[in-house]
């Protein structure tokens, strides 16, 4: 192998060339059996197997230039006009048994046959003591099995369990696509003497997409002996060097030169898959590998198809079985989410709430919910930062109603925010804000692979051209893939799709309670600057007022008194002229605060103008009020003020006489108030009794 590092270029080139060659053409067959084309009308034979006379005991020359119904006898000749010429169907393939006609009427032959072109191959096989009923017995068995498992890998395990039991090859697997085309084994049965390909991986140029195209119109691929050599078609080309014979839907097509040399450099000698499809589409194959040749009757292929075909729909079932599971898991977190409705949770409470049940159920890493430019989330997970811009990205240019998703993030316009291995990103717009998101993060996929076989070890020259050819060490080698999460499957995005509804649902509800919480606030607040003096924190002149009106009502109705006491402190023009505006407006709230405290929590004290307050005492006579406005003077009195010494005040009290009105008894309380300045100072007057004298 030359140790050459080839470009980029060079590889693509060879891959490309790798994947036109053309396997339904090879001109040739396994020698496992021999081939007989004919023309259209089946009046001819067009090109034979160089092997004929091996198994109909004919000459090439002979065959060529003979009757088909000599050659192939009448039997088979009626069945082929009747299935294949008369029902027209280009893409029937044919299998049946047939009698030996010239070299042993005694041998029995497995006949598959189908139209290719313009001719009609027959491709003939030695029934070799087929025993049919323990083959249905198998396949019976099998089939009762199947309906008791309840999970997908037992199923696989299983499957190829019984395959390897029925073929007898040392190593039975399967091996499941990706959405790449790379392959892995993911179930194995094997004998001790073969090595395990569990858990290999294998680059997707292994089969490439011509070779997976076969796979669909053809699902059983057999190569009993890897080493065997070709067995020409005669002549190559058919006699008026039409185009080659295209063999994709028989079973004895040669196996070409590039896939034999594969098979041998991994020590197999005999190779058989079917393919495994689901909904129509290549899922994975059955592989089997024999150590050495191993032939294998045909009955015994056909009975492995039947097994595969059987697994096949309870795969499909369970995993429908689990994706409705994840659907439920969703719905049942949604249920309970409808439930916390009611707490009005935020973000931030439902992630930390559900977060890790989320997490568990898509399976993810990390889980996100980004509203504009803030962030809430569990697990692991890029900076805040890095995931508004992640967000404000998606805003701007996905759509909105389906989900985006990668595997790998560094390979989108997403790269500059990647953070660590957290590759993969499941990001669901919430219907509600184009602006929030709930993302959900995968960790790269660092299990390390084992490929079977180096990769650098491909590509080698051949003619003075790169060409790929198979591996020629298959010691297991490790790399690590890097930059890949898992994939995020159709019914993840779904469930996750579903999640994001139901948090828009919530994440509205708690932002709208919010503001209304706002609103409310913002209502009492201005409801508390109007009514309230911002110095002392009493209640103001409008709302003084207003209580004094409410309680003039309730004195009418209910037929009780109440008393109103004005006040203002003596001298405070002087207090302020000594110690400083700033030292009086202390004095005014030190003073509203211990008068305050002698009040009746039915009392209401508040400041009526300047240095004036206002008390209004519920409840209430002029004997009584006359008793409050002492004890109100006499605690300003005793009131230290430290280096600012004390201050007092003169009260002035007026008791509610009926019919009279808040203007007038506040009056006759200003004048009592001014009656106490008069008087000295320091002390209360209360109101004349009667409004003449008011
Ligand atoms: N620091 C402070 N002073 C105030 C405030 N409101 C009114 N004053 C002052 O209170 C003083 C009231 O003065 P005057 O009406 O002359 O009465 P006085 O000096 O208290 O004298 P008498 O009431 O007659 O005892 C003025 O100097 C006002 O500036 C206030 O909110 N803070």
């Amino acid at each position: 192998m030359p140790d050459t590092h080839y470009s980029d270029a060079e590889i693509a080139a060879a891959l490309d060339a790798c994947a036109r060659e053309p396997v339904h053409i090879p001109g040739a067959i396994q020698p496992m059996g021999c081939l007989v084309s004919l023309d259209a009308n089946l009046e001819r034979i067009r090109q034979v197997s160089a092997n004929i006379e091996d198994y109909l005991g004919i000459s090439v020359a002979d065959t060529l230039a003979g009757e088909p119904r000599e050659v192939l006898g009448a039997e088979l000749m009626d069945l082929l006009e009747t299935e294949l010429v008369k029902k027209d169907n280009s893409a029937s393939v044919l299998t049946a048994t047939a009698q030996g006609e010239i070299q042993d009427k005694h041998r029995r032959y497995h006949v598959v046959a189908y139209p290719s072109g313009d001719a009609f191959v027959v491709e003939l096989e030695y029934q070799m003591c087929p025993d049919g009923h323990r083959l249905l017995d198998k396949v019976n068995d099998w089939l009762v099995e199947v309906g008791q498992i309840d999970d997908i890998k037992t199923l696989l395990d299983a499957l190829t369990r019984r395959v390897q039991e029925l073929t007898g090859h040392e190593r039975v697997m399967v091996y499941r696509f990706d959405e790449q085309w790379n392959g892995r084994v993911i179930a194995e049965t094997r004998l001790p003497v073969a090595e395990s390909f569990l858990d290999h991986h294998f680059p997707a140029s292994d089969i490439p997409a011509q070779v997976r195209r076969l796979y669909d119109m053809n699902r059983v691929r057999s190569i009993p002996d890897a080493s065997a050599a070709a067995v020409p078609l005669v002549p190559p080309c058919g006699p008026d060097e039409a185009a080659p014979l295209d063999m994709s839907r028989g079973v004895l097509r040669a196996a070409a030169p590039i896939h034999q040399e594969y098979l041998t450099n991994m020590g197999v000698g005999a190779s058989l898959s079917v393919a495994m499809h689901e909904e129509g589409k290549l899922w994975g194959l059955l592989a089997c590998h024999g150590l050495a040749p191993r032939p294998l009757e045909a009955d015994l292929r056909d009975a492995l198809c039947a097994l595969v075909q059987i697994a096949m729909p309870r795969m499909m079932l369970l995993r429908e079985r689990a994706d409705s599971q994840l659907l439920h898991g969703v719905h049942d977190s949604n249920e309970i989410l409808s439930d916390e409705s009611g707490r009005l949770l935020g973000p931030d409470g439902l992630v930390e709430r559900h977060g890790e049940q989320w997490l568990e159920l898509l399976g993810a890493s990390g889980i996100a919910l980004v509203t504009g430019k803030e962030s809430s989330g569990m697990g692991a997970l890029p900076a805040e930062e890095n995931l508004v811009a992640m967000a404000e990205w998606l805003s701007r240019h996905q759509r909105h109603d389906t989900p985006w998703h990668t595997q790998a993030l560094a390979s989108t316009p997403l790269a500059p925010w990647q953070e660590g291995d957290l590759c993969g990103l499941l990001a669901v717009a919430l219907p509600t804000e184009s602006t929030h998101w709930l993302m959900l993060f995968r960790r790269e996929q660092r299990h390390s692979r084992r490929w079977a076989g180096k990769p650098e070890d491909t590509p080698m020259l051949r003619d003075g051209q790169l060409i790929l050819t198979p591996r020629r060490s298959f010691a297991q080698w490790q790399d690590v893939v890097s930059g890949h999460s898992r994939a995020w499957r159709a019914i993840e995005c779904r469930a996750a799709g579903d999640l994001a509804k139901n948090l828009a649902v919530l994440t509205s509800s708690h932002e709208i309670a919010q503001l209304n919480e706002r609103l409310h606030h913002a209502n009492r607040k201005l409801k508390s600057l109007a009514y309230t003096d911002s110095l002392t924190g009493t209640w103001n002149r409008y709302r003084m007022e207003q209580a004094i009106d409410a309680e003039l009502n309730a004195a009418i109705r209910h037929d009780r008194p109440f008393a109103v006491l004005l006040f203002d402190i003596d001298h405070f023009k002087h207090f302020n002229d000594t110690h400083g505006h700033e030292a009086g407006d202390e004095v005014l709230t030190t003073l509203c605060q211990v008068l305050q405290n002698n009040l009746r929590p039915t009392d209401n004290l508040g400041r009526w103008g300047g240095e004036e307050f206002l008390v209004l005492a519920s409840d209430c006579d002029l004997i009584g009020g006359v008793h409050l406005a002492e004890r109100l003077r006499q605690s300003t009195e005793e009131l230290d003020l430290g280096n600012l010494g004390g201050v007092t005040i003169s009260v002035g009290v007026a008791a509610w006489r009926p019919g009279e009105s808040r203007k007038t008894l506040v009056a006759r309380a200003d004048r009592a108030m001014y009656q106490a300045k008069e008087g000295g100072r320091n002390r209360v007057e209360q109101a004349p009794d009667s409004a003449t004298q008011a």
